[in-house]
């Protein structure tokens, strides 16, 4: 996809308040080594995390212990950033709770998706290792990060999170949070 479409799709699937805004946003990718793989550094304010976090709140998908939303069209209006109104770039949302800690096996998106996956990471950070073969690259998704996966990236690299004991994480980050991630895909 070329910088321009890729402005593009940014704009109208998460709007912006500015040229500046988008420029700057795309213009950050340290994971070259996946082909495919754009990884925006705190895409989303902190203000905007908030709202959308509230947003998801709001939904209660997770108050019954429920670990993963799945929605097909029609989207909340999450955050003012989301709007139902923007055209259908995406169809299908899912929004994944993850407890401290725990992992996601290792998978390529089903192939039901077209090409072109967004994924907004939200309240605490976790390594998604990218693996093909025996090749691996681990990117670090911070709160408010984005990470939008094409062609290679989506079709021959994997990708998943390694589980880390409880007391293990709390050694090293001194913290607990759950994480909350936003996946945006289209259907075939
Ligand atoms: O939680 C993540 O960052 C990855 C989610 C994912 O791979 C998926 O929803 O297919
Ligand atoms: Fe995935």
């Amino acid at each position: 996809m070329s910088a321009d479409a890729q402005k593009c799709l940014f704009r109208e699937v998460f709007g912006s308040d500015s040229e500046e805004d988008v420029k700057e946003a795309v213009s950050t990718c340290p994971t070259a080594c996946v082909h495919g793989l754009t990884h925006v550094k705190q895409w989303l304010s902190f203000p905007q995390q908030e709202d959308l976090l509230v947003a998801v709140e709001a939904e209660q998908w997770f108050t019954g212990g429920a670990n993963q939303a799945m929605r097909f069209g029609d989207f909340p209006n999450m955050g003012g950033r989301w709007t139902a109104q923007r055209r259908p770039l995406f169809d299908q949302l899912i929004v994944n709770l993850y407890q401290p800690g725990e992992g996601l096996k290792p998978h390529v998106d089903l192939l039901r998706f077209q090409d072109g996956i967004a994924i907004v990471s939200l309240q605490s950070s976790a390594i998604l290792a990218f693996t093909r073969g025996e090749e691996v690259v681990d990117v670090r998704l911070d709160p408010g990060d984005l990470l939008l996966l094409e062609g290679e990236a989506r079709y021959e690299w994997m990708h998943g999170i390694t589980a880390i004991p409880r007391e293990q994480l709390l050694e090293q980050t001194g913290e607990l949070w759950p994480r909350i991630s936003i996946t945006l895909r289209k259907l075939i």
